[in-house]
Parts: C-alpha cells; structure tokens; sequence
C-alpha cells in the first residue's frame, strides 16, 4: 500500500492552547494540497485529531466524498504544551528555545512518542492493505516515522514544510521504503512556502 503523510497548513499562533486553527494561508494551502492530490485520489483519508490537521484534510476529504478517520496516535508530541507558537517564528523570536527544541530537547520522551506514532500508522497500514491512504498529521510525525522507515533512532531530523507531502510503500511482508519526502510544488506561488 502507499501511505501519504500530509502536514498541515499554517496555523494562527496561540499562546493559550496547543490547538490552533489553520490562519488564512494555512486554507489556501490545504485547498492547493487538495487540487495537487486531486488526480490520484485516496482509499480513505485520516487525521490527527488536532485542529489544523483535520482543517488541512478537509478540502481533500470533501473533493474524494470521504469521511475523515480519526486517530490520537498521530496527534504532535507537544500537544499538552499550553500553546504554539510556528517553529519559524519561535527561531525568530526565540533563538535559544528553538535550538533547544532543534537539538533534542522536546519535553517529551521522542522514544515513546516514535512508538505510538510508529503503532497508529502500522494500525492504518494494516487496515489498507493495496490501498492509498492520506494521513494529515504533523512535523513530529513525519519526523519520527521517516526516522524508523531509515532505521535511525528517533529524532527530528528534517523540517516538513506546511501542506508538505511524503510518500511511503509499505509491503504486506513488513518492508517500509521511503518514495518521496517534503513535495511541495502545489506551493510555489505561495508566499513563504
Ligand atoms: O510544533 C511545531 O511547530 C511542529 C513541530 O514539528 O509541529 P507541527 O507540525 O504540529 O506544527
């Protein structure tokens, strides 16, 4: 099967709660990441619970008449944090807690957020069998699960891009493979992309 790992557009900052809605640009992305999908369609399309990741799935799940699923195991690792402030803004702002951020210090375990999130998706894979299945999820997700496909302990490595697309073929004998990561050509007019 082929698994598509979407992040979500842009959200508003909020400095009360880890679960912001999509900001203006963050809609416009979600709807040219829609289009960009649009031709080779989807199976079923799932979601973290979050705010902006169900916003980003549900321009894609309207054009495919799909229900959305779903799923707390692909949810952020900061998502009892208080607040979110984007990762550009807080390198900006913030220079220090970023690299903190950037060098390991997350304020969770990274190994056992890499096992929930590695356990939901083998849950969607197994449940898709020949299928192509959209999941919209986060940075940290992507992240950790590009990590386990590569054999790499877990870490953020990379920095997804909001709408960015990352492609996987998962066999029914287990074999995980990396077919593409970080697409984002339905983006290039867009500013900031
Ligand atoms: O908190 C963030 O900025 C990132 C971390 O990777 O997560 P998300 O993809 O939910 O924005």
């Amino acid at each position: 099967m082929e698994l598509i790992l979407i992040r979500h557009g842009l959200p508003v900052r909020r400095d009360d709660s880890a679960d912001p809605d999509l900001s203006a640009e963050g809609h416009e992305q979600s709807r040219k990441v829609a289009a960009w999908l649009a031709h080779e369609g989807a199976d079923a399309v799932w979601s973290s619970p979050m705010r902006r990741a169900v916003q980003t799935a549900q321009p894609f799940a309207d054009h495919l008449g799909h229900q959305i699923s779903l799923h707390e195991g692909v949810a952020e690792f900061d998502r009892n944090s208080g607040a979110y402030i984007p990762m550009e803004v807080l390198k900006r702002e913030n220079y220090e807690a970023w690299l903190a951020m950037a060098t390991g210090d997350h304020g969770v375990d990274i190994g056992e957020f890499s096992a929930a999130v590695v356990g939901a998706l083998e849950e969607v894979i197994a449940a898709h069998q020949g299928q192509r299945v959209a999941v919209f999820c986060h940075g940290g997700v992507i992240n950790v699960w590009t990590a386990h496909v590569l054999g790499m302990a877990p870490r953020l490595f990379f920095e997804p891009g909001y709408t960015s697309v990352h492609r996987y073929m998962c066999a029914r004998g287990g074999q995980r493979n990396v077919l593409a990561l970080n697409e984002r050509a339905h983006l290039r007019e867009t500013a900031g992309a």
